[in-house]
């Protein structure tokens, strides 16, 4: 198969970021632009960056946090001054921390120039500081070590939280009273979840509130850092073929589709708790959701665009537990090994009821998406790994093929697969080539990896840069919170209050036969269940 060339990088004749920097005629609304003159800017004044990771001992720290300060050092999109700390209370030192984080970090594949010298470069700029969640002395100290660093210049410092939520408030009182900066920013970013329900999610953002501003506070959901999450306005806002279809005159329904192919193994405790609705649904999906349907902002400021995402959040109808299928993996062997049960984990009780799969009818009374089905699936330990959106088309009116040659036509669908192997691509019908007439479903592919020879990046370096630069798009705001959770935490009341019992599918299955009945309920079949690639 073939595909179009890539577009040639522009001229160096044309205007370019930097030129508009320097012209003065920078857009705030244009990240790419804002990126640059942050860095323009930061370099000029002498200020410092000092990015804290409060957790830095855990999980998320080692995995996702420092890699991604790195990946950003590396292609030189920090500021000149900046200093990272691990923070927790485990006993570590400077040198300790960087063999901790040197073991996780990577260099991007096509950029493998000076990796080594770049690490040495970066582990030389992260310190440890060991101390208490709540304990202001500690931050205290904390503090005194930062100014060392920041050497008089202006200070600018960030607490990433990466660490459980039940201390999320202690840390925050502490950074905010004894470790803030005196002469330039302090902001926070929070790690989900943000609370269970509506009521423990605004006591917590009251708490917050008690020290920090909202436009300090970055609440993290890693989906909207993801590159085809973002790319779903520029697709729809910057091309004149879908924004005329996105509506219920064409689509006939929309899925929304995560799944991997491991359990909660190791995860257990924390899982048990919360369960798939609020782990990926009430965040990551519906945050899609609102991305995918909201009306054009006014502008690409962060402000238009969660306003849209509100006022969407808040058309969605109340859901029903009768639009709701929830289901939990159960031990399976398959080619002689045994997968383990969602109950095998010690951390969880033998009797759970928490859904790790559930699949749900969701829909928008506005004029726009008035009887449209958006169909959402969510899933732990299932056949495969991905999180995809499938928008499928209406019927072809009038049908003139079915009438003169007899045939059925499948209707269009758009797939936006977000990962793995990311990739965009519909699904049309086309003349097979010949003397005759016969037609097949093809597919128009814009495949990344063929067409973009520039690696991704990962959500998490999108989103520390943001953080840094104060660039708010892709954080959630509160009311955005709240109205995310008024849609859901009624329907989680009602599961756990009518001990709503999970239809146990297979550990590698495709999850619950119920959620097939639901789709067909409302006259859709699932996308993903085919074999289908990306390629035609
Ligand atoms: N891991 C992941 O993939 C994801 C995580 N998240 C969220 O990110 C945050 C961090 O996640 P993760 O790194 O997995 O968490 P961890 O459980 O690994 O905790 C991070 C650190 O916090 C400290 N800690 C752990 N439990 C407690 C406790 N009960 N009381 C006080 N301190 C404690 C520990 O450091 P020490 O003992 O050294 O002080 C630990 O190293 C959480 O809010 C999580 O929900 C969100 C998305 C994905
Ligand atoms: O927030 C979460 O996301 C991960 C999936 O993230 P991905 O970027 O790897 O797709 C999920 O495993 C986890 O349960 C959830 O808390």
């Amino acid at each position: 198969m073939e595909f179009p060339s890539a577009t040639k990088a522009a001229p160096a004749t044309e205007e370019t970021p930097l030129n508009k920097i320097k012209d003065g005629i920078l857009s705030k609304s244009s990240h790419l632009e804002v990126r640059d003159a942050v860095n323009f800017d930061t370099n000029t004044k002498e200020s410092t960056v000092s990015i804290t990771v409060v957790g830095a001992s855990g999980d998320l720290a080692k995995k996702k946090i420092f890699p991604a300060l790195f990946a950003l050092y590396y292609e030189d999109c920090l500021p000149k001054h900046f200093t990272i700390f691990g923070y927790a209370r485990t006993k570590m030192t400077d040198a300790e921390l960087r063999i901790m984080v040197s073991k996780t970090l990577t260099c991007r594949i096509d950029k493998r120039e000076n990796c080594n010298d770049k690490m040495e470069e970066f582990l030389q700029r992260c310190f440890y500081h060991s101390g208490q969640y709540d304990s202001e002395e500690h931050f205290m100290a904390l503090d005194k070590t930062l100014k060392e660093h920041e050497a008089g210049k202006q200070s600018n410092r960030l607490f990433y939280l990466s660490i459980p939520p039940n201390i999320f408030v202690n840390v925050v009182k502490c950074a905010c009273t004894s470790a803030s900066s005196a002469n330039g920013w302090t902001r926070v970013i929070v790690e989900k979840p943000f609370g269970r329900d509506s009521e423990s999610s605004a006591t917590l953002t009251r708490s917050l509130k008690q020290y920090l501003e909202e436009d300090q506070i970055f609440r993290i959901d890693h989906y909207l850092g993801k590159e085809l999450v973002e790319n779903l306005s520029v697709l729809r806002f910057s091309n004149l073929i879908f924004e005329p279809q996105w509506s219920r005159q064409y689509i006939r329904n929309v899925q929304l589709i995560f799944s991997e192919d491991f359990g909660t193994e190791g995860r257990g405790g924390y899982f048990d708790n919360y369960g798939i609705i609020r782990d990926v649904m009430q965040n990551h999906l519906l945050q899609i959701l609102a991305l995918f349907a909201m009306e054009t902002p006014v502008s690409l400021d962060a402000e238009d665009i969660r306003n849209e995402k509100v006022k969407l959040l808040r058309s969605i109808r109340p859901l029903q537990l009768e639009d709701v299928v929830i289901g939990q993996y159960k031990s399976h062997t398959k080619g002689g090994v045994k997968y383990p049960g969602y109950i095998d984990d010690k951390t969880v009780p033998r009797d759970s009821l928490t859904p790790t799969f559930a699949a749900a009818a969701l829909f928008i009374d506005n004029a726009r998406w008035d009887g449209v089905p958006f169909l959402m699936k969510a899933g732990k330990a299932l056949h495969a790994r991905g999180a995809e959106i499938r928008v499928q088309f209406r019927h072809v009116p009038g049908n003139l093929y079915k009438r003169s040659y007899g045939m059925n036509l499948e209707t269009n669908e758009l797939v936006i697969r977000l990962q793995p192997d990311e990739a965009i691509y519909l699904k049309i019908n086309n003349k097979v080539p010949g003397l005759g007439m016969k037609l097949d479903r093809s597919n128009l592919i814009l495949h990344y990896a063929t067409r973009y020879s520039k690696e991704i990046p990962d959500a998490y370096e999108r989103l520390l840069l943001d953080a840094i630069e104060g660039e708010r798009r892709l954080f959630i705001r509160s009311d955005e919170l709240d109205a995310a959770w008024s849609l859901f935490t009624p329907l989680l009341k009602e599961l756990e209050e009518k001990k709503v019992v999970p239809e146990l599918y297979p550990y590698g299955s495709r999850g619950p036969v119920r959620s097939h009945y639901l789709a067909a309920k409302y006259n859709v079949r699932w996308g993903d269940l085919g074999t289908e690639s990306h390629q035609a």
